[in-house]
């Protein structure tokens, strides 16, 4: 199954809605994969004993996991929270959400700076590198279930842009150079 990621339009209409461009400008996952994300497509109604996630979880070391429920009156300090999401920044490690029921969008900047939206429905699961800039929003549905994994202590720690000097940005950039082929000048 396809997960479905679009360049979004600059409307400062209701960031729950699709926000499509006209026409519609879908993103494929090799583009996703050029920007640093990883993506699978899990069984999300077995979880609990999923052996794909497991290996998955022994392969890159996320040890740590807990469930995150997102929908008003079930979460303390909900707006602030889902205000927090919605503000553009990155983190010193990798992001990674694992989507078990509703569905919601993740925001992510692409190499000429566009936001391209991702739609996480039930059985996806994406990596966003550490130091891509990115946000997370509701859709109209207004739920979410999400698993978040971690390699060790987690660290939620969010950075808000600008952060072009932070250590997992530079690296990000460098990352991003080097796999995009562009050769930069030898000194
Ligand atoms: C609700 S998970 C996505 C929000 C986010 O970017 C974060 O938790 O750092
Ligand atoms: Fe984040």
């Amino acid at each position: 199954m396809a997960l479905e990621a679009w360049l979004m339009d600059e409307s400062g209409e209701d960031q729950r809605l699709p926000h499509h461009r006209n026409p519609k400008e879908f993103v494929p996952l090799s583009k996703l994969e050029e920007i640093g994300l990883l993506y699978w497509h899990l069984n999300p109604q077995n979880y609990e004993n999923d052996e794909q996630l497991k290996k998955i979880r022994e392969e890159r070391g996320y040890n740590y996991m807990d469930l995150l429920d997102l929908c008003p009156g079930k979460v303390q300090n909900y707006e602030e929270k889902l205000k927090n999401f919605f503000t553009e920044h990155i983190h010193g490690d990798e992001e990674i959400r694992y989507c078990l029921e509703g569905s919601g969008y993740f925001d992510v900047r692409d190499k000429d700076d566009q936001w391209i939206r991702i739609w996480i429905k039930a059985g996806d699961m994406i990596v966003l590198p550490a130091g891509i800039y990115h946000r997370f929003t509701l859709d109209t549905s207004n739920y979410v279930k999400l698993m978040r994994l971690f390699i060790g202590e987690p660290v939620w720690t969010a950075y808000n842009r600008p952060q072009e000097d932070h250590p997992a940005r530079q690296s990000y950039i460098k990352n991003l150079f080097e796999n995009s082929g562009v050769a930069l000048e030898a000194h």
